[in-house]
Protein backbone atom coordinates (compact mmCIF):
# COMPACT_ATOMS: atom_id res chain seq x y z
CA UNK A 1 0.00 0.00 0.00
CA UNK A 2 1.63 3.23 -0.53
CA UNK A 3 2.06 5.27 2.06
CA UNK A 4 -0.48 8.24 3.24
CA UNK A 5 -0.08 11.69 1.68
CA UNK A 6 0.67 14.14 4.15
CA UNK A 7 -0.92 16.52 1.87
CA UNK A 8 -4.30 14.66 0.81
CA UNK A 9 -4.28 14.48 4.80
CA UNK A 10 -4.49 18.10 5.31
CA UNK A 11 -6.65 18.73 2.50
CA UNK A 12 -9.36 16.26 4.14
CA UNK A 13 -8.75 17.87 7.49
CA UNK A 14 -9.71 21.23 6.12
CA UNK A 15 -12.53 19.83 3.59
CA UNK A 16 -13.87 18.19 7.28
CA UNK A 17 -13.46 20.99 9.32
CA UNK A 18 -15.23 23.44 6.56
CA UNK A 19 -18.09 21.12 6.61
CA UNK A 20 -18.69 21.48 10.40
CA UNK A 21 -17.95 25.66 9.80
CA UNK A 22 -20.35 25.89 7.45
CA UNK A 23 -22.62 23.59 9.40
CA UNK A 24 -22.48 25.82 12.26
CA UNK A 25 -23.31 28.61 10.36
CA UNK A 26 -26.16 27.01 8.89
CA UNK A 27 -27.21 25.91 12.70
CA UNK A 28 -27.05 29.20 13.67
CA UNK A 29 -28.86 30.89 10.51
CA UNK A 30 -26.14 32.96 9.63
CA UNK A 31 -24.72 33.45 6.06
CA UNK A 32 -21.46 32.76 5.00
CA UNK A 33 -19.08 35.28 4.53
CA UNK A 34 -18.17 36.34 0.91
CA UNK A 35 -15.38 38.81 -0.36
CA UNK A 36 -17.52 41.37 -1.61
CA UNK A 37 -17.74 44.73 0.06
CA UNK A 38 -21.61 43.78 1.35
CA UNK A 39 -20.53 40.16 2.86
CA UNK A 40 -22.11 39.09 5.98
CA UNK A 41 -20.44 39.67 9.18
CA UNK A 42 -20.14 36.94 11.05
CA UNK A 43 -22.18 37.01 14.72
CA UNK A 44 -19.06 38.05 16.83
CA UNK A 45 -20.72 35.50 19.48
CA UNK A 46 -20.15 32.90 16.69
CA UNK A 47 -17.27 33.93 16.06
CA UNK A 48 -15.36 34.32 19.69
CA UNK A 49 -17.55 30.52 20.84
CA UNK A 50 -14.92 27.86 22.28
CA UNK A 51 -16.26 25.75 19.35
CA UNK A 52 -15.80 27.91 16.55
CA UNK A 53 -12.78 29.12 17.19
CA UNK A 54 -11.16 25.63 17.63
CA UNK A 55 -12.48 24.93 14.05
CA UNK A 56 -11.09 28.03 12.87
CA UNK A 57 -7.35 27.72 14.63
CA UNK A 58 -7.76 24.09 13.36
CA UNK A 59 -8.45 25.17 9.49
CA UNK A 60 -5.65 27.86 9.99
CA UNK A 61 -3.20 24.94 10.95
CA UNK A 62 -3.96 23.16 8.44
CA UNK A 63 -4.47 25.52 5.16
CA UNK A 64 -1.01 27.03 6.32
CA UNK A 65 0.96 23.84 6.32
CA UNK A 66 -0.55 22.53 3.08
CA UNK A 67 0.68 25.92 1.55
CA UNK A 68 4.27 25.11 3.12
CA UNK A 69 5.01 22.15 1.86
CA UNK A 70 3.03 22.46 -1.99
CA UNK A 71 5.12 25.94 -2.28
CA UNK A 72 8.10 24.64 -0.51
CA UNK A 73 11.15 26.67 1.41
CA UNK A 74 12.30 28.77 -0.69
CA UNK A 75 9.18 29.87 -2.25
CA UNK A 76 7.41 30.89 0.93
CA UNK A 77 10.85 32.63 2.03
CA UNK A 78 10.96 34.60 -0.55
CA UNK A 79 7.51 35.42 -0.85
CA UNK A 80 7.19 35.98 3.39
CA UNK A 81 10.20 38.15 3.39
CA UNK A 82 8.93 40.55 0.95
CA UNK A 83 5.95 41.69 2.97
CA UNK A 84 7.24 44.95 3.66
CA UNK A 85 6.40 46.06 0.22
CA UNK A 86 3.01 44.98 0.32
CA UNK A 87 3.24 46.94 3.93
CA UNK A 88 4.38 50.10 2.09
CA UNK A 89 1.31 49.90 -0.28
CA UNK A 90 -0.84 49.62 2.97
CA UNK A 91 0.91 52.65 4.58
CA UNK A 92 0.74 54.50 1.28
CA UNK A 93 -3.10 53.30 0.82
CA UNK A 94 -4.17 53.93 5.15
CA UNK A 95 -2.05 57.07 5.25
CA UNK A 96 -3.46 58.84 1.80
CA UNK A 97 -6.95 57.64 2.97
CA UNK A 98 -7.91 55.30 -0.34
CA UNK A 99 -10.16 53.54 2.42
CA UNK A 100 -12.41 56.75 2.48
CA UNK A 101 -12.03 58.02 -0.71
CA UNK A 102 -12.79 54.69 -2.48
CA UNK A 103 -17.10 54.96 -3.13
CA UNK A 104 -18.73 52.44 -0.68
CA UNK A 105 -21.29 51.78 -3.72
CA UNK A 106 -19.68 51.69 -7.48
CA UNK A 107 -16.42 51.90 -8.39
CA UNK A 108 -13.52 55.04 -9.16
CA UNK A 109 -11.34 55.59 -11.88
CA UNK A 110 -8.28 55.58 -10.65
CA UNK A 111 -7.06 58.93 -11.89
CA UNK A 112 -10.13 60.66 -9.91
CA UNK A 113 -9.14 58.71 -6.52
CA UNK A 114 -5.29 59.78 -7.77
CA UNK A 115 -7.05 63.16 -7.63
CA UNK A 116 -9.36 63.37 -4.37
CA UNK A 117 -6.03 61.35 -2.10
CA UNK A 118 -3.50 63.82 -3.58
CA UNK A 119 -0.88 61.30 -5.42
CA UNK A 120 0.00 60.87 -8.73
CA UNK A 121 -1.89 58.31 -10.89
CA UNK A 122 0.81 55.87 -11.77
CA UNK A 123 1.58 55.31 -7.57
CA UNK A 124 -2.16 55.31 -6.76
CA UNK A 125 -2.51 52.68 -9.37
CA UNK A 126 0.36 50.43 -8.39
CA UNK A 127 -0.55 50.47 -4.83
CA UNK A 128 -4.09 49.48 -5.13
CA UNK A 129 -3.31 46.54 -7.45
CA UNK A 130 -0.74 45.11 -4.90
CA UNK A 131 -3.62 45.20 -2.63
CA UNK A 132 -6.50 43.66 -4.96
CA UNK A 133 -4.27 40.80 -5.35
CA UNK A 134 -5.31 40.01 -1.60
CA UNK A 135 -8.30 40.84 -2.09
CA UNK A 136 -8.44 44.36 -0.79
CA UNK A 137 -10.27 46.43 -3.36
CA UNK A 138 -10.94 44.91 -7.01
CA UNK A 139 -10.23 46.29 -10.10
CA UNK A 140 -13.53 45.51 -11.62
CA UNK A 141 -12.94 46.80 -14.76
CA UNK A 142 -9.79 48.19 -16.70
CA UNK A 143 -8.11 51.24 -14.33
CA UNK A 144 -11.75 51.22 -11.96
CA UNK A 145 -11.58 49.99 -8.35
CA UNK A 146 -14.29 49.43 -5.90
CA UNK A 147 -14.04 47.98 -3.00
CA UNK A 148 -13.92 44.62 -0.61
CA UNK A 149 -15.08 43.36 2.33
CA UNK A 150 -11.51 43.42 3.66
CA UNK A 151 -11.14 47.17 2.14
CA UNK A 152 -14.88 48.14 3.21
CA UNK A 153 -14.15 47.16 7.15
CA UNK A 154 -10.95 49.51 6.84
CA UNK A 155 -13.32 52.40 5.57
CA UNK A 156 -16.34 52.02 7.91
CA UNK A 157 -14.48 51.00 10.63
CA UNK A 158 -13.26 53.56 12.56
CA UNK A 159 -11.15 50.87 15.17
CA UNK A 160 -9.76 48.73 12.56
CA UNK A 161 -9.22 51.76 10.84
CA UNK A 162 -7.11 53.16 13.64
CA UNK A 163 -5.47 50.02 14.56
CA UNK A 164 -4.35 49.29 10.84
CA UNK A 165 -2.73 52.95 10.86
CA UNK A 166 -0.89 52.85 13.95
CA UNK A 167 0.53 49.89 13.07
CA UNK A 168 1.50 50.65 9.62
CA UNK A 169 3.17 54.09 11.20
CA UNK A 170 5.10 54.17 14.04
CA UNK A 171 4.98 50.55 14.99
CA UNK A 172 5.87 49.43 10.95
CA UNK A 173 9.01 51.71 11.28
CA UNK A 174 9.79 50.87 15.09
CA UNK A 175 9.97 47.08 14.44
CA UNK A 176 12.07 48.01 11.32
CA UNK A 177 14.74 49.22 13.81
CA UNK A 178 14.62 45.71 16.29
CA UNK A 179 18.57 44.92 15.74
CA UNK A 180 19.35 47.95 15.89
CA UNK A 181 18.15 48.80 19.36
CA UNK A 182 19.32 45.67 20.57
CA UNK A 183 22.82 46.41 19.24
CA UNK A 184 22.94 49.96 21.16
CA UNK A 185 21.20 48.43 23.94
CA UNK A 186 22.47 45.27 24.14
CA UNK A 187 21.38 44.36 28.36
CA UNK A 188 17.97 45.06 27.20
CA UNK A 189 16.66 45.36 30.53
CA UNK A 190 15.07 48.70 30.74
CA UNK A 191 11.14 49.56 28.90
CA UNK A 192 13.86 52.92 27.63
CA UNK A 193 15.43 50.00 25.72
CA UNK A 194 12.98 49.60 23.17
CA UNK A 195 13.29 49.88 18.88
CA UNK A 196 10.37 52.32 19.59
CA UNK A 197 12.27 54.85 21.97
CA UNK A 198 15.48 54.05 19.16
CA UNK A 199 13.40 54.88 16.52
CA UNK A 200 11.17 57.62 17.51
CA UNK A 201 14.05 59.23 20.44
CA UNK A 202 11.35 59.38 23.12
CA UNK A 203 9.79 56.07 25.48
CA UNK A 204 6.23 55.32 23.69
CA UNK A 205 4.41 56.71 26.73
CA UNK A 206 6.07 60.09 26.59
CA UNK A 207 6.10 60.10 22.21
CA UNK A 208 2.14 60.10 22.56
CA UNK A 209 2.15 62.21 25.63
CA UNK A 210 3.85 64.81 22.59
CA UNK A 211 1.79 63.37 19.41
CA UNK A 212 -2.42 63.73 20.71
CA UNK A 213 -3.44 62.86 17.68
CA UNK A 214 -1.54 59.57 17.54
CA UNK A 215 -2.15 58.70 21.10
CA UNK A 216 -6.28 58.87 20.25
CA UNK A 217 -5.78 56.82 17.01
CA UNK A 218 -3.71 54.08 19.70
CA UNK A 219 -5.85 54.36 22.33
CA UNK A 220 -9.28 53.81 19.45
CA UNK A 221 -7.13 50.93 18.26
CA UNK A 222 -6.39 49.51 21.68
CA UNK A 223 -10.80 49.94 22.46
CA UNK A 224 -11.54 47.98 19.43
CA UNK A 225 -8.85 44.83 20.56
CA UNK A 226 -10.57 44.76 24.02
CA UNK A 227 -13.62 44.08 22.25
CA UNK A 228 -12.39 41.41 20.18
CA UNK A 229 -11.53 39.63 22.81
CA UNK A 230 -14.19 37.15 24.59
CA UNK A 231 -11.80 37.94 28.00
CA UNK A 232 -14.54 39.09 30.41
CA UNK A 233 -16.79 35.98 30.40
CA UNK A 234 -13.82 34.23 30.64
CA UNK A 235 -12.47 36.31 33.99
CA UNK A 236 -15.86 36.41 35.21
CA UNK A 237 -15.68 32.23 35.05
CA UNK A 238 -11.84 31.50 34.94
CA UNK A 239 -11.62 32.48 39.19
CA UNK A 240 -13.32 31.73 42.20
CA UNK A 241 -13.99 35.40 42.58
CA UNK A 242 -17.49 34.31 45.93
CA UNK A 243 -14.90 33.18 47.85
CA UNK A 244 -14.20 36.68 48.61
CA UNK A 245 -17.58 37.38 49.91
CA UNK A 246 -17.98 40.97 50.75
CA UNK A 247 -15.08 41.74 50.56
CA UNK A 248 -12.92 44.58 49.00
CA UNK A 249 -10.71 43.84 45.61
CA UNK A 250 -7.48 46.64 44.61
CA UNK A 251 -7.53 46.85 41.07
CA UNK A 252 -4.14 48.25 40.40
CA UNK A 253 -3.66 49.80 37.17
CA UNK A 254 -7.23 49.39 36.69
CA UNK A 255 -7.57 52.26 33.98
CA UNK A 256 -10.96 53.65 33.61
CA UNK A 257 -12.07 50.82 36.04
CA UNK A 258 -14.07 49.18 33.29
CA UNK A 259 -13.02 45.17 34.35
CA UNK A 260 -13.45 46.45 37.99
CA UNK A 261 -17.32 47.40 36.96
CA UNK A 262 -17.88 44.36 35.30
CA UNK A 263 -16.95 41.94 38.11
CA UNK A 264 -18.87 44.77 40.41
CA UNK A 265 -22.07 43.81 38.40
CA UNK A 266 -21.21 39.99 38.13
CA UNK A 267 -20.50 40.00 41.97
CA UNK A 268 -22.84 42.59 43.79
CA UNK A 269 -21.37 41.49 47.54
CA UNK A 270 -17.87 42.69 46.07
CA UNK A 271 -16.55 46.25 46.62
CA UNK A 272 -13.45 47.71 44.20
CA UNK A 273 -11.18 50.12 44.52
CA UNK A 274 -9.83 51.03 41.50
CA UNK A 275 -5.91 52.69 41.23
CA UNK A 276 -4.22 54.39 39.00
CA UNK A 277 -1.56 57.04 37.88
CA UNK A 278 -3.22 58.33 35.12
CA UNK A 279 -6.17 61.32 36.13
CA UNK A 280 -7.62 61.00 32.72
CA UNK A 281 -8.32 56.79 32.87
CA UNK A 282 -9.45 57.86 36.34
CA UNK A 283 -12.05 60.65 34.93
CA UNK A 284 -13.43 58.01 32.59
CA UNK A 285 -14.42 56.02 35.28
CA UNK A 286 -17.43 58.38 36.81
CA UNK A 287 -19.44 58.13 33.35
CA UNK A 288 -19.11 54.32 33.15
CA UNK A 289 -20.99 54.59 36.75
CA UNK A 290 -23.46 56.65 36.17
CA UNK A 291 -24.28 54.97 32.69
CA UNK A 292 -25.09 51.70 34.95
CA UNK A 293 -28.59 51.10 36.03
CA UNK A 294 -27.13 49.31 39.31
CA UNK A 295 -26.95 51.94 41.71
CA UNK A 296 -25.05 50.03 44.28
CA UNK A 297 -22.04 50.25 41.77
CA UNK A 298 -21.22 54.22 42.96
CA UNK A 299 -20.37 52.95 46.21
CA UNK A 300 -18.89 49.72 45.27
CA UNK A 301 -16.32 50.74 43.14
CA UNK A 302 -14.40 53.59 44.40
CA UNK A 303 -11.24 55.30 42.61
CA UNK A 304 -7.83 56.49 43.53
CA UNK A 305 -4.94 57.64 42.18
CA UNK A 306 -1.43 55.34 42.78
CA UNK A 307 1.27 54.97 41.48
CA UNK A 308 2.27 51.09 41.28
CA UNK A 309 5.77 51.81 41.70
CA UNK A 310 4.94 53.13 44.94
CA UNK A 311 4.55 51.39 48.22
CA UNK A 312 0.89 50.04 47.96
CA UNK A 313 -1.51 52.19 50.37
CA UNK A 314 -4.61 49.66 50.80
CA UNK A 315 -3.91 47.74 53.90
CA UNK A 316 -7.17 45.64 54.37
CA UNK A 317 -8.01 44.25 50.88
CA UNK A 318 -9.61 40.86 50.04
CA UNK A 319 -7.12 40.15 47.21
CA UNK A 320 -5.44 42.62 45.09
CA UNK A 321 -5.45 42.35 41.30
CA UNK A 322 -3.00 43.57 38.49
CA UNK A 323 -4.53 43.35 35.01
CA UNK A 324 -2.88 43.70 31.57
CA UNK A 325 0.17 45.97 33.09
CA UNK A 326 2.76 43.36 34.12
CA UNK A 327 3.44 42.62 30.20
CA UNK A 328 4.08 46.07 30.09
CA UNK A 329 7.29 46.03 31.76
CA UNK A 330 10.79 44.27 32.16
CA UNK A 331 11.51 41.75 34.21
CA UNK A 332 13.48 44.81 36.34
CA UNK A 333 10.94 46.86 36.43
CA UNK A 334 8.18 43.97 37.08
CA UNK A 335 9.88 42.93 40.05
CA UNK A 336 10.05 46.76 41.46
CA UNK A 337 5.89 46.95 40.81
CA UNK A 338 5.51 43.30 42.74
CA UNK A 339 7.80 44.43 45.59
CA UNK A 340 5.51 47.10 46.43
CA UNK A 341 2.70 44.85 47.03
CA UNK A 342 4.99 43.44 50.61
CA UNK A 343 4.17 45.61 53.06
CA UNK A 344 0.24 45.87 51.92
CA UNK A 345 0.40 41.73 51.83
CA UNK A 346 2.35 41.54 54.95
CA UNK A 347 -0.40 43.55 56.92
CA UNK A 348 -3.49 41.68 55.48
CA UNK A 349 -5.05 38.53 56.71
CA UNK A 350 -3.01 35.45 55.33
CA UNK A 351 -4.25 33.87 52.11
CA UNK A 352 -4.71 36.91 50.85
CA UNK A 353 -3.76 36.54 47.35
CA UNK A 354 -2.10 38.81 44.80
CA UNK A 355 -3.90 37.75 40.80
CA UNK A 356 -2.35 38.96 37.54
CA UNK A 357 -3.88 39.08 34.64
CA UNK A 358 -2.17 38.36 31.61
CA UNK A 359 -1.28 36.40 28.85
CA UNK A 360 0.30 33.55 29.79
CA UNK A 361 2.51 31.68 27.52
CA UNK A 362 1.36 28.34 26.59
CA UNK A 363 3.87 25.28 27.08
CA UNK A 364 5.06 23.56 24.09
CA UNK A 365 2.80 21.59 21.31
CA UNK A 366 -0.48 22.22 24.09
CA UNK A 367 -2.02 25.20 20.96
CA UNK A 368 -1.72 25.12 17.17
CA UNK A 369 1.37 26.94 16.32
CA UNK A 370 -1.58 29.26 14.44
CA UNK A 371 -2.73 29.88 18.28
CA UNK A 372 1.00 30.27 19.36
CA UNK A 373 2.02 32.42 16.68
CA UNK A 374 -0.73 35.26 17.27
CA UNK A 375 0.42 34.95 21.08
CA UNK A 376 4.22 34.75 20.35
CA UNK A 377 3.70 37.90 17.67
CA UNK A 378 2.23 39.97 20.89
CA UNK A 379 5.22 38.78 22.81
CA UNK A 380 7.49 40.57 20.52
CA UNK A 381 5.21 43.61 19.73
CA UNK A 382 5.91 44.07 23.21
CA UNK A 383 9.75 44.05 22.84
CA UNK A 384 9.31 46.52 19.61
CA UNK A 385 7.07 48.83 21.51
CA UNK A 386 8.18 49.24 25.39
CA UNK A 387 10.93 46.24 25.79
CA UNK A 388 8.63 44.59 27.52
CA UNK A 389 7.36 40.78 27.12
CA UNK A 390 4.63 37.86 27.63
CA UNK A 391 5.25 35.75 30.36
CA UNK A 392 5.29 31.49 30.46
CA UNK A 393 3.99 30.03 33.34
CA UNK A 394 7.69 29.36 34.29
CA UNK A 395 8.88 32.63 33.72
CA UNK A 396 6.22 34.10 35.95
CA UNK A 397 7.17 31.65 38.53
CA UNK A 398 11.12 32.77 38.39
CA UNK A 399 9.57 36.35 38.45
CA UNK A 400 8.10 35.99 41.40
CA UNK A 401 10.73 34.65 43.04
CA UNK A 402 13.01 37.24 41.92
CA UNK A 403 10.97 39.87 43.57
CA UNK A 404 10.69 37.92 47.11
CA UNK A 405 11.64 34.50 47.94
CA UNK A 406 8.41 34.50 50.33
CA UNK A 407 6.11 34.23 46.47
CA UNK A 408 4.72 31.68 45.96
CA UNK A 409 2.47 31.07 42.53
CA UNK A 410 -0.36 29.05 44.00
CA UNK A 411 -2.37 28.16 40.75
CA UNK A 412 -2.33 29.77 36.80
CA UNK A 413 -6.12 29.69 36.22
CA UNK A 414 -6.40 29.49 32.98
CA UNK A 415 -3.40 30.42 29.86
CA UNK A 416 -3.99 32.32 27.03
CA UNK A 417 -4.58 36.01 26.48
CA UNK A 418 -6.55 35.40 29.86
CA UNK A 419 -4.00 33.86 32.05
CA UNK A 420 -4.81 33.91 35.97
CA UNK A 421 -1.83 34.02 38.14
CA UNK A 422 -2.71 33.65 41.74
CA UNK A 423 0.19 34.11 44.00
CA UNK A 424 0.75 34.06 48.15
CA UNK A 425 3.34 35.88 50.28
CA UNK A 426 4.18 32.98 52.14
CA UNK A 427 4.26 33.94 55.93
C1 LIG B 1 -3.02 48.30 29.45
S1 LIG B 1 -3.78 49.33 30.65
C2 LIG B 1 -4.69 48.15 31.56
C3 LIG B 1 -5.89 48.77 32.20
C4 LIG B 1 -6.82 47.78 32.92
N1 LIG B 1 -6.14 47.07 33.98
C5 LIG B 1 -7.41 46.79 31.92
O1 LIG B 1 -7.13 45.60 32.06
O2 LIG B 1 -8.12 47.21 31.02
C6 LIG B 1 -2.44 49.76 31.70
C7 LIG B 1 -2.86 50.74 32.78
O3 LIG B 1 -1.74 50.96 33.64
C8 LIG B 1 -1.76 52.32 34.03
N2 LIG B 1 -0.42 52.66 34.50
C9 LIG B 1 0.71 52.82 33.76
N3 LIG B 1 1.75 53.11 34.56
C10 LIG B 1 1.25 53.11 35.84
C11 LIG B 1 1.84 53.33 37.11
N4 LIG B 1 3.15 53.60 37.22
N5 LIG B 1 1.05 53.24 38.20
C12 LIG B 1 -0.27 52.95 38.09
N6 LIG B 1 -0.90 52.75 36.90
C13 LIG B 1 -0.13 52.83 35.80
C14 LIG B 1 -2.17 53.03 32.77
O4 LIG B 1 -2.65 54.34 33.03
C15 LIG B 1 -3.26 52.10 32.25
O5 LIG B 1 -4.52 52.45 32.75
Amino acid sequence: MAPQSILLKLAEDIHSKTFQIVKTLRQREQAEPNFESDSPIVDPRIETSHDYEELKNAVNEAANDLLLLINGPKTFLRTFLTTHYELAAYQAAIEFKFFEKVPRQGSIHVAKLAESVGMDEDRTGRFLRLLATQRVFKEVKEDYFAHTAASMALAIDPEVNSAAGMQMDEMFKAASETSNAIRANPSGAHSNDSPFKFRFGLHTFQFYAKNPQKAARFAQAMAGVSQMDRQFSELRDGYPWERFGNGKIVDVGGGSGHVSIYLAQQFPSLSFVVQDESPDMIAQGQPLLAKSSDLTLRTRVSYMRHNFFHPQPVHDASAFFIRQCVHNWPDQECITILRQFIPALEAAPPGTPLIINDTVLPKLNTRTRYEERLLRQLDIAMLVVINAKQRTEKEFRKLVKEADSRFEVKKVHSEGSMGLVEIYLQR
